[in-house]
């Protein structure tokens, strides 16, 4: 049978980047889907978003929503101080499969956990499988009318501490109506709109990046 679009996007990392360099890793990928196909990766563009939003975050727990080939795991993971982890949620086993190897390409596997399952389920679990109490830094990429639900049980789990950085990618396209709606009249977040295009095309998309305040009552009338 044909090779999928993530298997061929392996490829291409394999052939074309360092191993054990990320930022051939991140090259790679995007050539890739700038030249021969496109993917629904972060990409460039937004990715040097994700970049400053993280190093301005400097978390020591990461929590990723959708992990698709890794290029976002790797470009987070690239930034993090040495004792830290990326904890990824992937729930295609072959986009999970496909992200395990480009992670390790890029000599990062040490530093990522790639989990399989839909977040509603691994979400609950996640403070007594790994031990933690809060999340520094959730970067939001997975189905789009997960965000609102997942943030909501983010806060219902207590995984959110006053400080948090919440990044939503794809909030202009595909869309995430609901959530910025939700996010944007919350008195517990401060949130900020970061224009930019759909990854490798001239669309207009956009990032936001919203910071826990804490548990406030009320909304903004
Ligand atoms: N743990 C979990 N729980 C639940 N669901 C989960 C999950 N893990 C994965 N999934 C499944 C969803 O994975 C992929 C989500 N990402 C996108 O759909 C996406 C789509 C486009 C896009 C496509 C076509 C266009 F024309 C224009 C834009 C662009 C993007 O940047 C996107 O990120
Ligand atoms: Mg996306």
């Amino acid at each position: 049978t044909r090779t999928t679009r993530p298997q061929r996007l392996l490829r291409a990392v394999i052939i074309n980047a360092v191993r054990g360099d990320p930022d051939s890793v991140i090259r790679a990928i995007d050539h890739f889907c700038k030249h021969t196909e496109w993917a629904m990766n972060i990409g460039d563009e937004k990715g040097a978003i994700l970049d400053s939003v993280v190093m301005e975050t400097s978390p020591s727990t990461v929590l990723e929503l959708g992990t698709y080939c890794g290029y976002s795991a790797v470009r987070i993971t690239r930034l993090l101080p040495p004792s830290t982890r990326l904890i990824t949620v992937e729930m295609n086993p072959d986009y999970a499969c496909v992200a395990r190897q480009v992670i390790q390409h890029a000599g990062l596997q040490d530093k990522v956990c790639v989990l399989e399952g839909q977040s509603a389920d691994l979400i609950p679990k996640m403070a007594e499988m790994f031990g933690i109490q809060t999340f520094d830094f959730v970067f939001l990429d997975h189905w789009k009318d997960r965000y609102l639900p997942d943030i909501r049980l983010l806060e219902d789990c207590s995984l959110l501490a006053q400080g948090s950085v919440v990044l939503a990618d794809n909030v202009v396209c595909p869309g995430t109506p609901d959530y910025l709606n939700y996010i944007r009249s919350n008195l517990n977040y401060r949130s900020r709109f970061y224009q930019a295009h759909l990854e490798y095309t001239r669309v207009l998309d956009g990032l936001e990046k919203s910071e826990y305040l804490g548990c406030r009552q009320g909304k903004r009338q």
